[in-house]
């Protein structure tokens, strides 16, 4: 039948930069709000970009299950272009045939449920060191960083899968120093961006300049890191082969395979892999640290279960975890509240759509705030408590099946690392849970915790989480 066309609500703004300014450092907020006044769908104009902004689950499935095919790209953004080999990644690429490859052959040799199992022994490696380097600090009654800790410890998890060996400490620590910064070019507003002849603007502001730098400074640590690996394919033989690998090898067969590899994807890829492998690791983790921290009796409560399972055990092993159903509430918790990506990545209408009499031009960027849904009060009762109890013996799951909760997004553009990072998670907290206590440093008290959080594409607390451990035998 004729269905009635109807203009999308808008917040008014002013001509010209439309509603740029509304936005925040932490723009899932901002809009969260907006929303609440102008509803579920909203439609923003920044600059000469039509942005959608969807708040709810209903709307959520309407976007990423019904019409998913129309929303599966990405826009070009000048982050990318600079930064990603103009979008040679898997996350930034346009839907679309090299995508789709580059996706299946991720997964067959990096992310599938199959290859992570096949890394087991490698994580509980990394973690049985991490663990032993708390206890040295936690011996001489020390406090530190855990957030610093976690954000080399993700980076080095990720590049060990990646490349099928360790990197120093060093690089490790360069690594994730420069993944965050990657994030903050991802939301900072370019004026080229938003207004393609005002690119004069961003040159005399130093930003381009900035993002050059960059650029250059990641180019050499990823063509280094390259040179490395091929060099040391000899010693390294037949064993052990890593996705790294796989990539030079698909560069080298051109003629023969179905996608095209230059040096150029290669570096693109990797950079993103190991960024988004770390990024958002790396804040969940830090993330669930801090409600644990905020909430002792959940935290002994964790550390019960988790202690009860791994009894006499020297670690805590892959197969202890499938019994942790606390422990997995308790993180879906932390994601409900605190995902990761609040904002998802961005999409791009790929043809004029239309949604509940809602016409979407094509080129318009879809933004879906599955932090607002996550804390909708229609779906969810005291949204604002952390309560881990919510998802015992209860079916919603992250798999992008239950659209009021949507932590890894859903739909073709899903994240694809969900086995890879859960599995990280789980047994890395396990193990710090297992054999520490954990409190604040003495005298500073649980209200004195700043929950703050900084901006850029994924989502930290500003303030480092500083923690005394206490082994326990
Ligand atoms: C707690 C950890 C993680 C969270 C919360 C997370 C979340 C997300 C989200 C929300 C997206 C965008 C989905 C969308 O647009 O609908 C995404 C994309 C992606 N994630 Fe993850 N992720 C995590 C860990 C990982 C890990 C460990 C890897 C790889 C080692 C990874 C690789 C990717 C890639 C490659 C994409 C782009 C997919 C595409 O555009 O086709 N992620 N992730």
């Amino acid at each position: 039948g004729r269905s009635k066309r109807r203009a999308i609500p808008s917040p008014s703004g002013f001509p010209l930069i439309g509603n740029l300014h509304q936005l925040s450092l932490t723009p899932h907020r901002s809009l969260c709000k907006l929303s609440k006044k102008h509803g579920p769908i909203m439609l923003l104009h920044l600059g000469r970009i039509q942005t959608v902004v969807v708040s709810s689950a209903e709307l959520a499935h309407e976007f990423m299950r019904i019409h998913d095919q129309c929303f599966a790209s990405r826009p070009r953004m000048k982050a990318s272009k600079f930064l990603l080999y103009d979008s040679k990644d898997l996350a930034f690429a346009p839907y679309g045939e090299y995508w789709r490859q580059l996706k299946k052959l991720s997964i067959t040799q990096l992310l599938s449920a199959k290859m992570v199992q096949s890394f087991a022994r490698l994580r509980e490696r990394e973690v049985a060191q991490l663990v032993q380097s708390i206890s040295s600090i936690a011996s001489d009654g020390g406090v530190f960083s855990l957030s610093e800790v976690f954000n080399w410890f993700t980076s080095g998890m990720v590049c060990k899968a990646v490349l099928n060996y360790s990197i120093s400490d060093e690089k490790k620590k360069l690594l994730a120093e420069m993944i965050h910064v990657n994030t903050v070019y991802f939301v900072k507003a370019f004026a080229e961006d938003y207004f393609p002849s005002l690119r004069w603007m961003d040159v005399l502001l130093g930003l381009e300049g900035k993002l050059k730098r960059h650029h250059k400074k990641w180019d050499a640590v990823l063509d280094a890191m390259i040179e490395e690996h091929i060099s040391s394919s000899e010693e390294r033989g037949s064993k052990g082969i890593s996705f790294l690998d796989v990539l030079l090898d698909v560069q080298k067969k051109d003629f023969s395979s179905v996608i095209h590899l230059t040096k150029e994807h290669i570096k693109a890829i990797l950079l993103v892999m190991i960024a988004a492998g770390t990024d958002s690791s790396f804040a969940l983790l830090d993330w669930t640290m801090v409600e644990l921290v905020r909430n002792p009796n959940l935290m002994r409560k964790a550390q019960e279960e988790i202690r009860e399972i791994a009894q006499g055990e020297a670690t805590v092993r892959e197969e202890h975890l499938s019994k942790m159903h606390y422990l997995k509430a308790v993180i879906k918790e932390s994601l409900r509240l605190h995902p990761p990506l609040p904002l998802l990545l961005p999409r791009e209408c790929i043809q004029d759509c239309q949604i509940n009499g809602y016409v979407i031009p094509k080129k318009t960027r879809v933004l879906i705030n599955v932090w607002a849904i996550g804390r909708d009060p229609e779906s969810w009762e005291s949204p604002e408590e952390f309560k881990p109890e919510r998802f015992l013996d209860c079916p919603t799951d992250y798999n992008g099946n239950n659209f009021k909760y949507l932590p890894f997004g859903a739909g073709r553009r899903m994240c694809p690392g969900i086995q890879f990072a859960t599995h990280t998670i789980e047994l890395t907290l396990a193990n710090l849970l297992c054999f520490f206590d954990w409190k604040l440093p003495d005298g500073l008290k649980i209200e004195d915790m700043d929950m703050t959080e900084c901006g850029g594409l994924s989502c930290y607390r500003k303030q480092s989480l500083e923690l005394m451990p206490r082994f326990r035998a």
